[in-house]
């Protein structure tokens, strides 16, 4: 059996600073008394990551500018999630099993791993921390699986924030488990009716707001006049979130994830929200990598591997110019 994770406090004070090695990376308390790592880039570039949730809740560029959203009422106290940012949604997405929404990942304390197995070497980044989380004695019982989720958050030299989930089964021999699995993205955007997703025309979508039923969408670009809750099926590897009038474009590459979810709550679930406010929503559009139609199986010892990279670029699409290939094949 899998022994339980520290919790936040025994994970700071068992942290010498060669768990930090990098002059980059901090470990700091946040004002709600929960600690976050702080991944310092060039210029004011800037990530942060909640021990608690294992979730990202900043992502800054070179000027210092938020890329992500977080609810101005997010509440920084177990059992909730934080509201905005990367939360980490497993071993369930959604309502797809009998476990919590989401599961429980996000609203578990995670711990720094100081001696992580190696990941290939990537020149480019410039800051990140490696954090685990192992299922404690009242995990087991409401999923009774022992597993290993290493999250290495990484911020590249160019600004690109990305996120490696490594996730092993350590059951004893001939106890599988399967779970489905989601980067629940948060961007921040200026104006959610001036925004356009591209890369998701014509796939094939489940509809959580009509019962999870099977649709295909149309052939232009997304954009959004009410609430949204889909999940496309075998989406691209490379999505783009266009931001008109910020004149940004966010590139969301995922690796070993299929599918992507894309929510806006709109007004009426945003009022209904405690944790966001109610004009919130304009500000804000979830893309999240997933795999959630088909449920990963992993055997004892199975290791499966999850990537997410986000950058953002400036985007001169407002002009008309647009190539949507330029921005689909980087
Ligand atoms: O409120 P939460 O549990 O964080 O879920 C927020 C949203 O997450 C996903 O995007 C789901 O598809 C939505 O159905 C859900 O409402």
């Amino acid at each position: 059996m899998a022994a339980p994770a520290p919790s936040a406090a025994a994970a700071a004070s068992a942290s010498p600073p060669a768990l930090l090695p990098s002059p980059f990376v901090e470990l700091v308390k946040s004002p709600s008394g929960l600690e976050k790592v702080v991944l310092r880039g060039s210029r004011n570039c800037c990530v942060e990551v909640y021990l608690y949730g294992g979730q990202v809740t900043s992502w800054k560029n070179d000027n210092g500018e938020e890329l992500l959203f977080l609810s101005s009422k997010a509440i920084f106290k177990p059992p909730k999630a934080i509201r905005g940012g990367i939360p980490i949604c497993f071993p369930q997405f959604g309502t797809h099993g009998n476990l919590e929404q989401h599961g429980f990942a996000r609203n578990r304390f995670w711990s720094i791993d100081s001696d992580p197995p190696p990941l290939p070497v990537n020149p480019a980044i410039k800051a990140f921390v490696d954090l685990i989380l192992k299922p404690s004695e009242e995990d087991l019982k409401i999923w009774p699986h022992s597993f290993e989720f290493r999250l290495r958050v990484a911020l590249g030299s160019s600004g690109d924030l990305s996120l490696t989930s490594r996730i092993r089964n350590t059951n004893p021999p001939g106890k599988n488990f399967s779970y489905t699995f989601a980067y629940h993205t948060y961007f921040s955007v200026s104006d959610i009716s001036e925004v356009r997703v591209e890369g998701l025309e014509t796939m094939d979508y489940l509809d959580n707001l009509k019962a999870k039923e099977r649709f295909t969408e149309q052939g232009d670009a997304i954009v959004f006049e009410s609430e949204v809750d889909k999940v496309y099926l075998a989406a691209p590897s490379k999505i783009a979130i266009i931001d008109h009038e910020k004149k940004r474009t966010f590139v969301v590459t995922k690796e070993g994830l299929p599918d992507a979810v894309v929510w806006n709550p709109w007004d009426k679930k945003a009022k209904a929200m405690q944790d966001f406010g109610d004009a919130e929503y304009k500000g804000m559009l979830c893309v999240e990598p997933a795999a959630v139609e088909k449920p990963i199986i992993l055997k004892p010892g199975e290791e499966w591997k999850g990537r997410l990279v986000l950058s953002a670029v400036p985007s001169s699409y407002c002009s008309g110019q647009l190539d949507p290939l330029k921005v689909l094949q980087g």
